[in-house]
This record gives structure tokens, C-alpha cells and sequence, in this order.
């Protein structure tokens, strides 16, 4: 896939999507590492391997499987990538981002982003769920930004906001549910942090990113989110910590994939009725045709 993508490369695989499945989904999911069960939940599935996808790239991680998947939450139509494309893959940073314009031009209106993600607050445990607040995207900071190059304005303004972008009334809705779930002990809000990765932090950068008020640190989400802003989406977005940060010199842990992986494991079926519940609950006029 080349570097340059333009509307038609968005268009061109909305319309092959389009000619391939009768749903039209209002709300895309993107789940993160150890996360791809979120897709279990949908009802009537239509799926596609993304090397069967015209223009899509390919996940190499382990605990992404590589699948788009269509189908119905409770009634609401649902796009699920089970699998994202990660910075440290070698994808640039349009490619991380390519499915979140074609879910644009799908129809989508609201994007959910779900992450494993390494806690720095010192209130977290492993297992706890945090509702994203607000995030720090380290690499756009230093000018490594999906909308670098040519802005396209059929997609969104030049100079976007960013400010309040994880919406409130879903956050709010959220803390509701989990509440009436009975998991809110075990429920945080708080800011994510993006780094480049691929390997875990140092703990000097730890202890840096604790001093920021980073709450959460992974490897994904805030380019996504980004650009779905960008697009005029509406966002929210949850992490599982699925690890502490080793933030001290005495520490003898350090963390791997492996770990994050069977975290994730731990809170799959929570995650899962969480995500189908708030979906449940949205507001969207689901058009099936
Ligand atoms: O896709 P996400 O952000 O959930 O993946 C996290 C960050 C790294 O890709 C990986 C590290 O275990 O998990
Ligand atoms: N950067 C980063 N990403 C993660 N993803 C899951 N855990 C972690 C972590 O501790 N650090």
C-alpha cells in the first residue's frame, strides 16, 4: 500500500465493503490487543479477513487477529476491527488510521477505541478498566500526525480541535452501566498516553510520564482518535490495565505481551457487556439497508 492515500483509496474500499454486506453500521469498534472477542457479541455477522479487503493493511501482532467484522449489538448495526494497526508495525501513520476514514465514508458516527494499556496512577490494580478522559499523543507532539500533508477538506477542517474530544454523555452513560453491572469498583476514568513503542518504558520514562499526569500508557489509540475527530465523529474509548508501570529502581517485574494478553482474558466477558450495553443505549438511527 502506498504512503499517499487519497479520498478515491478510502472510497474505493467503502464501496467494495458496500457491495459486500447489507448492514450499514453506525458505530465502528476497534479492539485492542487480547480485546478481539468484543466482536463475539455481534449478532448476524458478515466478516472479511483484512488481506481479502481492497486496500487494507495487515495486522502483525499477536492477539489481533486481522478480521472486520459486521453485525448487530442489540439491534444497532456494528463495525468491529478485531485487530489495529500499530505505529511500531512499520505502517505509516495514514495506514494505522485507513479504516477509521472508510468507516466515515460507511456511515459511522461514532467510534469506540478499546486498548491494553500499562497503568502509571498509583490508584490502579491490573484488571481495573479506565473510561478515557483525554490522551496525550506523544508522537503527534513531536509532529508524527496522521493529518500531516495535505489537508482534506471533504474529510475536516486544517486546524482541528482537540479539546473534550472522548464525549461526556457517553463517559457519563458508561459509569452508569458499570455501576449497575456492580464492577464499578474496579472502573476509573483518566488520561491515555501514546507512545511509539515497541518496547515497554524505561523508568525513567515511566516516572516522566507519572509526573505528566498520564494515568494509562499504550501504543495506539490517540491517531485513531484523532482522525475520527478530524472527520466530525463522536469518540469514546476505554483501556484495560493490564499491567503496573514499573516505575521504581527496586522493582524486579517487567512487563511483555504474553501478560497483557491473558490480562485481557480476565475482563473479556465485563468488556464485552459493557461495550454491547452502551452501544444498546446509544442514540443512532440505524438504517439496515
Ligand atoms: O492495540 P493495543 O494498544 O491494545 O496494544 C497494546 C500496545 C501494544 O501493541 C501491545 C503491548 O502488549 O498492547
Ligand atoms: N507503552 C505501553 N504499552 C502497553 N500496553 C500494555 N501495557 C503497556 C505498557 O506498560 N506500556
Amino acid at each position: 500500500m502506498k504512503d499517499q492515500i487519497c479520498y478515491d483509496d478510502y472510497q474505493k474500499t467503502a464501496s467494495w465493503l458496500l457491495s459486500q454486506t447489507q448492514h450499514r453500521p453506525k458505530v465502528a469498534i476497534i479492539c485492542g490487543s487480547g480485546l478481539g472477542m468484543l466482536a463475539d457479541a455481534l449478532k448476524c455477522q458478515d466478516s472479511f479477513p483484512y488481506s481479502d479487503i481492497p486496500g487494507f493493511p495487515q495486522s502483525t501482532v499477536q492477539g489481533h487477529a486481522g478480521r472486520l467484522v459486521f453485525g448487530e449489538l442489540k439491534g444497532k448495526t456494528c463495525v468491529c476491527m478485531q485487530g489495529r494497526f500499530h505505529m511500531y508495525e512499520g505502517h505509516s501513520l495514514c495506514k494505522t488510521t485507513f479504516p477509521v476514514r472508510v468507516f466515515k465514508l460507511l456511515g459511522v458516527e461514532t467510534l469506540i477505541v478499546t486498548n491494553a494499556a500499562g497503568s502509571l496512577a498509583d490508584s490502579y490494580q491490573v484488571g481495573d478498566i479506565m473510561i478515557i478522559k483525554d490522551h496525550i499523543n506523544f508522537p503527534g507532539l513531536a509532529g508524527l500526525n496522521p493529518l500531516n500533508g495535505p489537508n482534506d477538506d471533504k474529510f475536516g477542517p486544517r486546524f482541528p480541535p482537540m479539546s473534550g474530544v472522548y464525549d461526556k454523555d457517553l463517559r457519563k452513560i458508561a459509569f452508569d452501566l458499570c455501576k449497575s453491572m456492580g464492577v464499578s469498583q474496579f472502573v476509573q476514568e483518566g488520561v491515555y498516553c501514546m507512545v511509539g513503542g515497541p518496547n515497554f518504558e524505561s523508568i525513567a520514562e515511566a516516572r516522566l510520564l507519572h509526573r505528566l499526569g498520564v494515568d494509562a500508557v499504550g501504543m495506539s489509540t490517540a491517531p485513531e482518535v484523532v482522525v475520527a475527530t478530524h472527520c466530525g465523529m463522536r469518540v469514546f474509548g476505554l483501556s484495560l490495565i493490564t499491567n503496573k508501570v514499573v516505575k521504581s529502581y527496586n522493582d524486579t517485574e517487567s512487563v511483555n505481551h504474553e501478560a497483557v494478553l491473558e490480562v485481557s482474558k480476565l475482563r473479556s466477558q465485563t468488556l464485552q457487556m459493557l461495550v454491547t450495553e452502551l452501544v444498546s443505549r446509544m442514540d443512532i438511527n440505524n438504517n439496515t439497508t
